[in-house]
C-alpha cells in the first residue's frame, strides 16, 4: 500500500468575523503534496494564503472540510497530538525570522528540542551541521543582532529544518530581504529540501521564485486552483 500523503486538504473552509460581517477567506480549499513535491503558492494580497499556511500547520482548525497530515484527520486528533504533529512533523518559516535576540544562532535552532527535553547533543550536532550547510560555519555563537538579514533568515530556515521536517510551510520566506539575498538564500533553501522527500508549501508574490519550484497554485474565490 502506498504511505499517504504527507500534507491533504479536503474541501476546507475559513471565514473570519469583521465589522462588516462574515468574510469568507477559503470556501472550499482542496490541495494535496506529496512526498519530494515543492509547491509555490501564488496569489493576490489577502486572498488567504496564510489562513491556508496556518491550516496546514494545524495553527489553526478550518470551520469545515479537513486537514490531513501523513493521513490523519488533524480535527480528529486532541491538542496535545495536535502539537506533537506541528513539533515533530512540520517546519515553518516566516518573512520575518523571528528569532530571540538573547540567544545565539544555535540556541534558537536547538530551542524546541530543549524545550521537548529531548537528545542535546545530537540536537547541536545537527544545529551546526545545518548552520554549515547555509555557510554559517563558526557563527553559532551569534546573537541575531550580529548576523546581517539574510544570515538571520538562514537561522530560521535551518531552525525550521532541524527536526527533519516531513513538510515544510513556508510564508514569503526570503519576502523581506533585497532581491539578490532572496535569491541566494531561496536557492539554499531549494538546495536543503530539495531530494529529502519533503512536501512543501511556499507562499511568494516572486515568480521568479515561483518558477522555481515543482508545481505553482493559486487562490480564486477561497479555493486552489492550478495557476
Ligand atoms: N484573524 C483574522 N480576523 C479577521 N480577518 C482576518 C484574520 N486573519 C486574516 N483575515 C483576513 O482574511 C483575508 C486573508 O488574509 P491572509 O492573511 O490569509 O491573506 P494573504 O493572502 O496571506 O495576504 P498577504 O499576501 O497580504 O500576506 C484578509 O482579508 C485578512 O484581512
Amino acid at each position: 500500500m502506498s504511505n499517504p500523503p504527507p500534507l491533504e486538504l479536503r474541501a476546507v473552509t475559513r471565514s473570519f468575523t469583521t465589522e462588516a460581517g462574515a468574510l469568507p477567506v477559503l470556501t472550499g480549499a482542496d490541495l494535496t503534496i506529496q512526498a519530494g513535491e515543492i509547491v509555490a503558492l501564488v496569489a493576490p494580497s489577502g486572498t488567504g494564503k496564510s489562513t491556508l499556511l496556518h491550516l496546514a500547520g494545524l495553527l489553526e482548525m478550518p470551520d469545515g472540510g479537513e486537514v490531513f497530515i501523513e493521513g490523519r484527520a488533524a480535527g480528529k486528533l486532541a491538542d496535545d497530538a495536535r502539537t506533537t504533529i506541528r513539533r515533530d512533523t512540520i517546519g515553518f518559516v516566516y518573512q520575518f525570522h523571528h528569532l530571540l535576540p538573547e540567544f545565539t544562532a544555535e540556541e534558537n535552532i536547538i530551542l524546541p528540542q530543549m524545550a521537548a527535553k529531548t537528545a542535546h547533543g545530537a540536537a547541536t550536532i545537527r544545529a551546526r551541521a545545518l548552520l554549515a550547510s547555509f555557510g554559517l560555519a563558526g557563527r553559532e555563537g551569534h546573537r541575531p543582532g550580529k548576523l546581517s538579514g539574510g544570515e538571520q533568515q538562514r537561522v530560521a530556515i535551518a531552525r525550521a529544518l532541524a527536526n527533519a521536517p516531513r513538510i515544510l510551510l513556508a510564508d514569503e520566506p526570503t519576502g523581506n530581504l533585497d532581491v539578490a539575498t532572496s535569491a541566494r538564500v531561496f536557492a539554499e533553501l531549494m538546495q536543503a529540501v530539495r531530494g529529502q522527500g519533503v512536501a512543501a508549501l511556499v507562499a511568494t508574490h516572486n515568480p521568479e521564485l515561483a518558477r522555481q519550484m515543482d508545481r505553482v497554485v493559486t487562490l480564486r474565490d477561497g479555493r486552489v486552483t492550478e495557476a
